[in-house]
């Protein structure tokens, strides 16, 4: 499989830390593939993903997409902003309460629309969400919404300006099982239908074990492991993905537990 997103050599510190937050990092994100990334808290994986989405600039090193140099979010083409887009954790702070679900949708789409952008319609985007009933649901205010309903409209507007990689950043952390599983079938056959890439951050392992196809390793900004989902799952190379893979299979249920 191609590569969609390349990153290659890259270094960034903030302010007077004494180390650097990503230290020569150089990884790919293949079309059509499903990526997560794992590493301890303060590790660097939401600072690596900021810098793909283009939220936070490298002090050196690039970003490509599908070949192409991609600078900081400000400075790329509206075509490269629209596809790569960031899903957050919280899905409360993420959308106005008091938008309707169409408000919140309408947004990219028109803004698609002003830039001769190839998009989808609100409407279709909720579809792909499992959403079907649009002529309900545009009306709903997102404050009636629970959480789970209100990150499958973070994924419908993330999907409107067409893109080919998500970033879903602890994106089910405050959901509760039902709802996680929703939201993990949508990437499934978001991938699947779709052929989108996925890059996700997650400290749940029975998330990562769901959808993964590949699994990267950040040790204090390094990348230290990144393989198929299956070896670093249950042939893990490196003491501390051992580590992590314990801490992580801590909080699990019996039935999520690795080999
Ligand atoms: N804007 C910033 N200014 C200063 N320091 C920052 C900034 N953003 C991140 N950091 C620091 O960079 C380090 C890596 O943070 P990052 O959020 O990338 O880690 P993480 O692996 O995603 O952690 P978590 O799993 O807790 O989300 C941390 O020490 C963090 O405090």
């Amino acid at each position: 499989m191609n590569d969609l997103v390349e990153v290659r050599s890259v270094n960034k510190a903030f302010g007077k830390l004494e180390r650097n937050v990503l230290d020569n990092v150089s990884l790919s994100i293949k079309e059509n593939t499903i990526l997560g990334f794992l590493g301890e808290t303060g590790s660097g994986k939401t600072t690596l993903a900021k810098i793909i989405v283009g939220l936070e600039n490298p002090d050196s090193g690039t970003v490509y997409l599908k070949g192409s140099k991609l600078l900081g979010l400000k400075k790329r083409s509206f075509s490269q902003c629209s596809e790569i887009q960031y899903i957050f954790q919280d899905p409360y702070s993420a959308m106005e309460s008091y938008f309707t679900v169409e408000d919140i949708l309408l947004e990219p789409f028109i803004i698609c629309k002003k830039n001769k952008h190839i998009s989808l319609s609100p409407k279709q985007a909720l579809k792909m969400v499992g959403i079907n009933d649009y002529a309900i649901w545009k009306n709903k205010k997102i404050s009636t919404l629970s959480g789970g309903q209100r990150q499958k409209i973070c994924i419908a507007r993330a999907l409107i300006p067409n893109p080919k990689l998500i970033i879903a950043d602890e994106s089910t952390s405050m959901l509760d099982k039902e709802s996680t599983n929703e939201i993990l079938k949508i990437f499934k056959e978001l991938k699947k239908n779709n052929k989108l890439s996925l890059l996700l951050i997650s400290h749940q392992l029975n998330v990562v074990m769901e959808i993964c196809d590949e699994i990267c390793v950040l040790k204090n900004g390094e990348i230290i492991e990144h393989d198929k989902k299956d070896d670093v799952i249950n042939r893990p190379k490196n003491r501390y993905t051992k580590k992590i893979l314990d801490s992580m299979n801590f909080f699990m249920e019996d039935e999520y537990k690795y080999e």
